[in-house]
């Protein structure tokens, strides 16, 4: 099943510096591996925003939820879920 998933990053400014870097640091590595594994589809930033649409591949609901859960900055973010069904115009299966 696919989903579009938008995540708002929202790091306090009480997290400190290093931290804050170690945890992007952690995040990349983890979607770049999603990303290469077929799972996470598409990651866009959102224009001037700390936040980006993303397009998951996974077997359903369980699967989003705990790949979501394992974002390294998922205590920092605002996550909000939209599952994706074919259109019947749509020319490309996706
Ligand atoms: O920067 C973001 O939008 C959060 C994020 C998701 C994957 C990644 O590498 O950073």
């Amino acid at each position: 099943m696919l989903y579009l998933v938008h995540m708002q990053v929202n790091i306090p400014a009480t997290l400190a510096p290093e931290q804050a870097d170690r945890l992007k640091a952690e995040e990349k590595a983890y979607s770049q591996k999603l990303q290469a594994d077929g799972v996470w589809r598409h990651l866009w930033r959102v224009a001037g925003q700390y936040a980006n649409y993303s397009v998951f591949d996974v077997a359903g609901n369980d699967e989003l939820h705990q790949t979501l859960m394992g974002l390294p900055l998922y205590p920092y973010m605002a996550i909000t879920v939209t599952p994706l069904a074919q259109h019947p115009s749509a020319i490309a299966l996706n």
